[in-house]
């Protein structure tokens, strides 16, 4: 396979655990259906913050590498993912994402969910705050203010599962009736069979980085969600390695006779079956704080607590591994708004935010979080918190980012 990325004259690698270099190359996936929208608009704001903060001291070098409907017009047609991207993703270390398409029912498997299996991005960490004058239902949304640590790289996302009526779907439903004693399959002959791995190791490192977390940036409380109630050895014992977790690395010790726990330095571990959990975030967000969980209770609840603070258009996130970081924000293609300039570029602006910050560059992000409070205070937005605000002046995608920029 022929080399289709260009690597940036001037720049440099950022090497895990050394400074950032003044010169950084950081490559780039422009994604899918929106994609093409607002990873412009993001790099056009980054720029000037960038520029701004450190007057061309410092500047990034970007460099386009492919995946998703962009690498098959490039690379070929079944070339969604090619090899050149996991290498220059793991070269350089810290990279940024749009969104890629993930069909339904059928097709390709998820993409981003390859990404981070393949780079053992095993944190996937969503803060959820609330802007001043951002439309939400919540009547005091200011009181969400939660980081998710989702684990990123085990759960039903590993994307084990067999359809039904497949030669081999049928081989597991056997395996299982006739060698595992499963009486439980209610309809043996049309089920599709999938299988949701969670292991001590998987659940130990997610738990570790969001108590880090915590611990870090003096927060309250880490609450572990999951559904142990009903999937005991997966999602239960989830809940009772973390507890384990808590009180032999950080010293916790039992509320009451537990599980609870505090922590020396008064953190609260505590736990929430992810039902209840639901509807608590909704009526008394305030009793939480930091958040682990499992992948797919994670993915649901990015979305629920994003809406709560004025939806997935202003949701950032992070794909973290002791060695790389992979940026990407918290919605997808949105495809009905695709090469329209009409949504919200913030949610990967925010996410670009957080590799600022990630890189050390704090002057940088703080001029972005500054621009876009400044730009939602004038009530300066894009169609989807337009529709919910009075007297706002609604501006496109690529218009958003100049009106940050110009605030700058
Ligand atoms: N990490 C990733 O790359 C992800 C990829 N996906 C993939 O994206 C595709 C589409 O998924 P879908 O379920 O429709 O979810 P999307 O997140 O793409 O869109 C759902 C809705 O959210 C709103 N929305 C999303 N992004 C923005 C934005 N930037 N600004 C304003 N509003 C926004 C829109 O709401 P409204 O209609 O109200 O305007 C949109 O219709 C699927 O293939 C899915 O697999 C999904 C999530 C993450
Ligand atoms: O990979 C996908 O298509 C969806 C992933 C997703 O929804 C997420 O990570 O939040
Ligand atoms: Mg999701």
């Amino acid at each position: 396979m022929s080399s289709h990325i260009k690597v940036p004259q001037g720049g440099q690698k950022i090497i895990p655990g050394q400074p950032t270099p003044n010169h950084p190359i950081i490559p780039f996936i422009e994604g899918d259906g929106i994609g093409v929208d607002i990873t412009p608009v993001m790099i056009k704001v980054v720029d000037a913050a960038v520029q701004k903060a450190y007057g061309g001291q410092k500047k990034i070098h970007w460099m386009e590498v492919y995946a998703g409907e962009k690498s098959t017009q490039i690379y070929g047609a079944d070339e969604w993912l090619p090899k050149e991207t996991f290498d220059a993703l793991k070269e350089y270390s810290v990279s940024i994402k749009g969104p890629m398409t993930t069909p339904v029912g059928g097709g390709i498997r998820s993409l981003n969910v390859a990404l981070r299996q393949e780079l053992d991005l095993y944190q996937c960490v969503r803060p959820v705050q609330y802007f001043k004058g951002v439309p939400s239902p919540l009547k005091q949304p200011e009181l969400c203010n939660m980081v998710i640590f989702r684990e990123n790289t085990e759960d039903i996302y590993a994307g084990i599962e067999w359809a039904h009526g497949s030669e081999a779907c049928k081989k597991v439903i056997k395996f299982l009736q006739e060698e595992m004693g499963v009486k439980k399959i209610r309809f043996p002959e049309s089920s599709g069979i999938g299988i949701k791995p969670i292991s001590v190791e998987g659940t130990e490192r997610l738990v570790r980085a969001a108590i880090k977390y915590a611990i870090d940036n003096g927060r309250k409380s880490v609450t572990i969600v999951h559904k142990g109630n009903i999937m005991k050895f997966t999602e239960g014992n989830f809940r009772d390695t973390a507890y384990a977790l808590a009180k032999r690395e950080f010293g916790g010790v039992d509320i009451d006779g537990g599980p609870w726990q505090k922590l020396p330095n008064g953190i609260v571990i505590k736990d929430a079956i992810a039902d209840a959990f639901l509807q608590q975030i909704l009526l008394r967000p305030a009793e939480y704080d930091v958040i682990a969980t499992t992948n797919l209770n994670g993915d649901y609840i990015s979305d629920a607590l994003a809406a709560q603070v004025g939806g997935i258009g202003i949701a950032p996130g992070a794909n973290i591994s002791d060695q790389y970081a992979c940026f990407e924000a918290t919605h997808g293609t949105a495809p009905k708004y695709a090469g329209k300039d009409k949504v919200n570029p913030g949610s990967l602006i925010l996410s670009a935010e957080m590799m600022l910050r990630h890189l050390g560059w704090k002057e940088a992000a703080d001029l972005i979080i500054k621009s876009m409070e400044a730009a939602i205070g004038d009530k300066v937005v894009t169609y989807d918190f337009a529709r919910l605000m009075e007297g706002a002046t609604e501006v496109s995608c690529s218009e958003f980012g100049e009106a940050m920029i110009a605030r700058m």
